[in-house]
């Protein structure tokens, strides 16, 4: 069960306790999903000694059965019930690890209620070190989000693009995605013309023309997990210069991917892309990682960036994306979700990525 894994590692580490409020760490540790607490405090508790337990709001006990929990009403004070649990598991001081996305209103009241001398340090120091390797089922549901991304891929370029709206496609491609798959791992983002210099445009009234290159970036979720591809297409001759910067993002995404090997490091990855970049003249337009790790989260370890020194290993999961981006022309980005199985990288998404002209 990997909530007791966790309890071993976390006790290896010196840490006495842990607590994880709702998001991808608890679904990963208990297979709860709790949808919108919101701002009611929603807490697991555990114990180096092995001992787990809920503390959520009473709306929840329909959801939370078969598992140890402590509910609190509206009118009762949650922090006073997640006093008594950590006096329960014999947690009055020492080194807990707290919910890296924790909302800091719980956090302060935590401190104030439950806080005897406790050290606080971020969940994601140890919890990373099991997220970061898939198992084949984890892999599994990943290619099934990756197959999704690429089905929509081939959809979309026989929709009739010229004169849409990015806000438009970018609607038309999530309903694509969540028609095949349990969601979208994120808001698309399409990005035209000079738009496209901005790596996380938000989709706007812009109206797709002849001689644009369109920057298309999504994803799906499948059983949890996520996918997220980027292509860029043309509609219509695009401009030398942006059929020159197409072909160099190719080869350094290219470059980067062959890169991937167990024991190599991340950083390395990062490199390859960079390179084939800055030969190109292009380094200061690539401003940001080539990559980052893919999972439960669409962002998550391991990062691929220039200073990543994690070692890769087979299970590992992450994105290949480089991209340029020059202000006021344009821009193009190539991604693909990669895992390091049997030593080697190997796409999981597989749409084409010759430069399309429609
Ligand atoms: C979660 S929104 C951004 C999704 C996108 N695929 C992405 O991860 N990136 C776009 C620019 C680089 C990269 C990033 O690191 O944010």
């Amino acid at each position: 069960m990997r909530l007791d894994r966790f309890v071993s590692l976390m006790k290896e580490r010196g840490f006495d306790g842990a607590l994880i409020s709702p998001g991808t760490n608890l679904y990963y540790l208990t297979g709860l999903h709790i949808h919108e607490a919101g701002e009611r405090p929603t807490v697991l508790v555990v114990s180096s000694d092995g001992n787990y337990r809920l503390l959520a709001p009473s709306l929840y006990e329909n959801v939370v059965r078969n598992f140890p929990a402590t509910f609190w009403r509206d009118g009762e004070n949650p922090y006073e019930k997640l006093a008594w649990i950590l006096a329960e598991f014999k947690l009055s001081s020492g080194k807990l690890l707290v919910e890296d996305t924790m909302r800091a209103d719980w956090l302060i009241n935590i401190f104030r209620v439950g806080n005897r001398g406790f050290e606080f340090y971020p969940l994601s120091s140890v919890i990373r070190e099991l997220r970061m390797r898939k198992d084949e089922k984890e892999i599994d549901y990943m290619k099934h989000a990756a197959k999704v991304v690429d089905r929509v891929f081939e959809e979309l370029l026989s929709w009739d693009l010229l004169g849409m709206r990015e806000s438009e496609l970018a609607l038309k491609i999530e309903l694509a995605v969540r028609e095949l798959s349990d969601g979208i791992s994120f808001e698309p983002i399409v990005a035209s013309g000079e738009n496209a210099a901005n790596p996380h445009h938000a989709p706007g009234n812009r109206h797709l023309r002849k001689g644009d290159l369109v920057i298309l970036d999504y994803g799906a979720k499948w059983k949890g997990y996520c996918s997220d591809i980027t292509r860029t297409i043309a509609l219509g001759k695009p401009n030398e210069r942006l059929v020159e910067i197409y072909e160099t993002v190719k080869e350094a995404q290219e470059k980067a991917y062959r890169t991937v090997r167990e024991g190599v490091k991340a950083k390395d990855v990062d490199a390859a892309a960079r390179g084939v970049i800055s030969a190109a003249g292009y380094g200061k337009y690539f401003t940001h990682r080539t990559g980052h790790g893919l999972g439960l989260d669409v962002h998550e370890e391991p990062y691929i960036g220039p200073d990543s020194e994690v070692i890769l290993e087979n299970g590992m999961t992450f994105t290949i994306e480089p991209g340029i981006y020059v202000p006021g022309l344009g821009g193009v980005r190539i991604e693909d979700d990669v895992a390091v199985i049997d030593g080697r990288g190997k796409r999981l998404t597989r749409a084409e990525r010759e430069l399309i002209t429609l």
